[in-house]
């Protein structure tokens, strides 16, 4: 025989086919070039390898159920998106990827497909019961090597039976790659020792003093809780030293973030989160996830210290009746002069109401730009600071791409050559009080007289023309901002510490806004005015900011308006969730 049908591995049916052309070649009256052919071929390693190949799909179909290779699609969709975004201007084929990625369909399939390959649909089939023994206890042997990795899971003393049990497992942790240990999970004995009636401190020490191989005896659970991975990512609104809270249960456990990160929660004890959740920074994949504080446990922090604040009768920026220096149209409690020209851009309510909210996490998702239908761009600040400047240098590289809205006034006493949709759109007093009252205008007011408002519709329709819409309204005007039908990009323009404040102002004979006539400097009374104003909006509205730029040299904070305006424009960001769904 020939090598391949000597080493023994040779398929019996192509074997039998080899016999059976021996035994016709007697009897047949075909040509010995004939024969020659076939039986070479049939002896060939490559038809040999090709029947192997064969053999194999065909078992692999009946034996072996077929498996998904990935269950998260969508995510690698996301990257794609994240990756060809920068390139779509570039790269023809990137562009149409991206749009392909974008269409609905394509990603209901891959959600679809992701459902499905994580078994993530409903409903739950309860398990099927295992013909056991009733007094047999199904036990399981994990063995896991000590490293100086922490094993990643914590244990504790179920209340109702008093035994170990399993208290949670950290995601990406040693115990959790190993996939053998879960939560719930009895622990009966540690290398060989058995901790019934132990606590879990006496379990630690037995942990502590072994080395090597550590062996667990456990009664698994009887479902597997937790499997299934969240989606969920959270903008963090608060820094978290875990080494610094009391309440965690187990501090070398915990996850630090500052305020801003984006955190992927991967699981959380319950929908509210009245227990630890637990979370790794986004796009560290590799990272062992870490326990972060409830939304409720911090809630309730921020309103301790809230509390403690006031009682302290320090100079709270909680307390509204504290501030000093503050503009509001319905406390005109400040010490200089009143600024009317501002009047006429506060909204009607004062901002009290937004100290009721309580900013821990927000959930986000990921918006992709779209080509010509651009997010509006809001510059927030204190007056003074600036914004209408940076504004004004931005329309001036492209007034063909960028635009601010026009405002509606009503006028008590006839206008003065004024044209109607120039500077201002003219409305009547009864429309202007109408579409007020029906929540139309982001800001409004009164001056001399006179009604001003900027309305919702008129930011629309510039983002539907293909402008990119840049405005700067009063921070009050947040509140109306901030929807999903509009989707800003919130840029805080920060003034610096008093010193530059004072040299750069004085420096460019910068014209004071606290002046109706704008016909001299800032006073250093209304330097102190415009910190004073910043730090209340930081207070209040730090958590809605997508960026900051403090507006100290003003080409540098011109050019990171100008990059902030272009990635707002280019690359994907994450925005409140609700925005996406
Ligand atoms: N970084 C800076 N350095 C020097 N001068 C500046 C700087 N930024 C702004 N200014 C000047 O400060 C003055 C006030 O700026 P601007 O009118 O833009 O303030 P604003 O934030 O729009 O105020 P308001 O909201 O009260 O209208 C202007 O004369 C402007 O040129």
């Amino acid at each position: 025989m020939t090598t391949v049908m000597a080493n023994g591995n040779w398929d019996p049916a192509l074997s039998r086919l080899l016999v059976s052309l021996e035994e016709a070649r007697q009897v047949l009256p075909s040509s010995e070039e004939e024969f020659g052919f076939l039986s070479d071929l049939l002896q060939s390693k490559e038809l040999h390898a090709l029947v192997k190949v064969h053999n194999k799909i065909i078992s692999n179909g009946k034996d072996e159920k077929f498996h998904p290779t990935l269950s998260n699609s969508m995510q690698i969709a996301l990257e794609v998106l994240d990756v060809v975004s920068p390139k779509i201007g570039v790269k023809d084929e990137c562009k149409e990827i991206f749009m392909l990625l974008q269409k609905p369909h394509i990603q209901g399939l891959l959600c679809a497909h992701d459902a499905v390959a994580q078994k993530d649909y409903f409903p739950r089939l309860p398990e099927i019961p295992l013909e056991v023994d009733e007094d047999e206890e199904t036990i399981k042997i994990v063995q896991l090597v000590k490293s100086n990795e922490p094993l990643g899971a914590t244990i504790k003393t179920d209340e109702e039976t008093g035994k170990i049990v399993i208290a949670r497992i950290m995601h990406g942790g040693a115990a959790d790659r190993s996939g053998l240990i879960h939560v719930g999970d009895e622990v009966c004995e540690v290398n060989g020792i058995n901790v019934e009636g132990k606590t879990p401190n006496d379990v630690l020490k037995i942990l502590q003093n072994s080395e090597g191989t550590i062996t667990f005896k456990l009664v698994p659970a009887d479902g597997k809780v937790g499997l299934r991975e969240s989606k969920v990512r959270v903008r963090a609104h608060f820094d978290y030293i875990s080494s610094t809270d009391p309440y965690i249960p187990c501090k070398e456990a915990g996850l630090d973030f500052v305020k801003g990160e984006i955190l992927h929660i991967v699981s959380q004890d319950d929908a509210y989160w009245y227990k630890p959740g637990q979370a790794r920074r986004e796009g560290d994949r590799n990272m062992r996830a870490g326990l972060i504080p409830s939304r409720a446990l911090q809630e309730r922090r921020i309103l301790h210290e809230r509390s403690q604040m006031d009682k302290s009768g320090e100079e709270g920026l909680c307390s509204v009746s504290v501030l000093p220096g503050c503009q509001s149209p319905k406390s005109p409690r400040c010490a200089s002069k009143p600024k009317t020209k501002k009047i006429m851009y506060d909204t009607a309510e004062n901002d009290d109401f937004d100290r009721e909210e309580i900013a821990t996490y927000e959930e986000v998702a990921k918006l992709y730009p779209r080509p010509g239908l651009y997010r509006p761009v809001v510059l927030i600040g204190p007056p003074g600071v600036g914004r209408n400047e940076l504004k004004r240098r931005l329309i001036a590289t492209d007034p063909d791409k960028y635009k601010t809205p026009t405002p509606c006034k009503y006028v008590a006493a006839g206008r003065h050559g004024e044209v109607n949709g120039k500077e201002y759109f003219f409305v009547t007093r009864e429309k202007m009080d109408e579409e007020i009252e029906a929540g139309k205008f982001i800001e409004f007011g009164e001056y001399k007289g006179n009604l001003y408002g900027t309305s919702a519709e008129s930011v629309k329709s510039l983002v539907n023309a293909g402008y990119v819409c840049i405005l700067n309204p009063h921070y009050q005007a947040l509140k109306m901002l901030r929807i999903p039908q509009l989707k800003p990009y919130i840029i805080y323009i920060k003034p610096p510490p008093f010193d530059v404040l004072k040299e750069t102002r004085n420096a460019a004979y910068a014209r004071s806004t606290f002046d109706e006539n704008n016909s001299r400097g800032f006073t250093d009374e209304e330097f102190n005015e415009m910190l004073h104003s910043s730090e209340r909006i930081e207070f209040l509205y730090a958590h809605l900011f997508d960026e900051v730029i403090e507006n100290a040299d003003l080409s540098k904070a011109f050019e990171q308006l100008v990059r902030a305006v272009n990635r707002v424009e280019t690359e994907p960001l994450w925005v409140p969730a609700s925005w996406v769904q």
